[in-house]
């Protein structure tokens, strides 16, 4: 085990960090102006122009793997995910920076199932102005009737008809849709309802000016609308898409489920340990300036443990999220699953503890939108719940550990 980072992972990280530093950080009070004026589903300005800077400085698409295909018209950064990680966590400071590298979830997890199953033709049509970062995309999986957490549950039909699929449903919790730039989903939903249990589903491409589409609301979460990128509920209404949309052919819906989220996951992931350092900094700042009763509040133990808790706390999960990262390049995402799985569950956990003791140090300011944290946390809080709750991947935790001791 070598803990060093090579010197590529090096050379990535500090242009990472520095863009940050030179570019994001100082825009963070213009995108929140930006953000706050105006129609709440719009393209925010600063975001554009920091983009630009992104792609000149060649810091664009780093989450794109080597690509596997070897095809040139669609070649992103050719990082490793564990090259990609430490880039990751340092976006996650700022819950938008990530769209300024076009990182962004959930494009990058469409991006890459455009990547692996798209024919050419889809690839020209949505992959190249993804990349571009000149549209975004939606995934539309989970639906308002039925538990989502188990995707044989998901009931929207895609029938059949002539040259065409034809697609009746309800979703909701579908994420970017919000945004005026989002042109193209990529929907679950049924094909063959009588197939065996994992080959009932299918994925399908489904622009989102096709008649039949009604965004019939956005969801808020604790009260935050997230624009303009949002959350969106959404009718679909014999909504006709041509049979060539039909993602690598029908009943492979939970194949390409399954390579799409490995990664996926663990960008939110890395991005969260960059929102947890976030909370950390800004608590450590706050209590050294501030006094109560006599001392620097930091000054008082009960800080001193809180804050090496939070430490020790990322550090563990740095290390975990790095492990799953590595092994996802070595043997693939299948046989990472549990790593992917137990640090899904972990990060988010161990961040939102570092957050709210970090709302507690800045008193009520910290529950206000002054310090930034009260977003922060619904932001993480949701990533218990998004790409599936704690208790289903603590399930594929457990019972890999059962299966060890079923002998006895
Ligand atoms: C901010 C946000 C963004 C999202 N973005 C998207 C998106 O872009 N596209 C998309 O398709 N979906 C998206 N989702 C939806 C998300 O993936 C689902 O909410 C999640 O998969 C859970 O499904 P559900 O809400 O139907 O909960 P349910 O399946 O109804 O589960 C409810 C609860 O039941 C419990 N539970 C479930 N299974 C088990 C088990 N085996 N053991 C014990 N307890 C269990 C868990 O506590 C779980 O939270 C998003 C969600 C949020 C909050």
């Amino acid at each position: 085990m070598d803990f060093t980072m090579s010197a590529r992972q090096t050379e990535w990280r500090n242009r990472v960090i520095a863009f940050m530093d030179k570019h994001v950080r100082p825009a963070a009070p213009i995108y929140k102006e930006q953000d706050a004026k105006g129609d709440r589903w719009k393209v925010i300005p600063v975001l554009e122009d920091l983009k630009k800077k992104a792609k000149a400085e060649g810091l664009w698409n780093m989450f794109m793997p080597p690509n596997e295909h070897e095809d040139d018209e669609f070649r992103g950064a050719g990082l490793t995910n564990l090259e990609y990680a430490p880039l990751a966590e340092q976006m996650g400071h700022f819950y938008w920076a990530s769209e300024v590298f076009n990182c962004s979830a959930p494009d990058t997890g469409n991006m890459e199932v455009f990547m692996r199953y798209g024919t050419k033709e889809q690839k020209r049509q949505w992959l190249k102005p993804l990349m571009n970062g000149e549209i975004r995309s939606a995934f539309l999986m989970t639906e308002p009737a039925v538990a989502s957490s188990d995707a044989t549950n998901i009931e929207t039909s895609i029938k059949r008809d002539g040259d065409h699929y034809v697609i009746n449903g309800r979703k909701w919790w579908s994420s970017g849709a919000g945004d005026p730039r989002c042109k193209i989903a990529i929907l679950m939903g049924k094909t063959d309802p009588t197939a065996a249990r994992h080959q009932q589903q299918s994925q399908i491409l489904v622009p989102l000016d096709t008649p039949g589409i009604t965004i019939e609301k956005m969801l808020p979460v604790f009260g935050f609308d997230d624009a303009p990128h949002g959350h969106a509920q959404i009718l679909l209404e014999n909504v006709r898409v041509p049979a060539s949309n039909i993602l690598l052919g029908e009943g492979r819906g939970f194949e390409i489920a399954q390579g799409r989220l490995g990664p996926g996951r663990i960008h939110h992931c890395m991005r969260t340990i960059g929102a947890a350092e976030e909370a950390l900094e800004k608590m450590v700042k706050r209590l050294s300036s501030r006094t109560a009763f006599g001392k620097k509040i930091i000054e008082q133990s009960v800080w001193e443990q809180r804050i090496g808790e939070a430490r020790t706390n990322i550090e563990m999960t740095r290390l975990l999220c790095l492990k799953a990262a590595d092994m996802m390049d070595k043997v693939g995402n299948k046989a990472a699953q549990t790593e992917i799985a137990m640090i899904k569950v972990a990060a988010p956990n161990v961040a939102l503890k570092i957050i709210d003791d970090a709302i507690q140090a800045f008193g009520a300011a910290g529950v206000s939108d002054e310090a930034g944290l009260a977003k922060s946390y619904a932001g993480i809080r949701t990533l218990r719940l998004a790409d599936g709750p704690d208790e289903v991947h603590n399930r594929a935790i457990a019972r890999l550990e059962l299966r060890k001791y079923s002998n006895h």
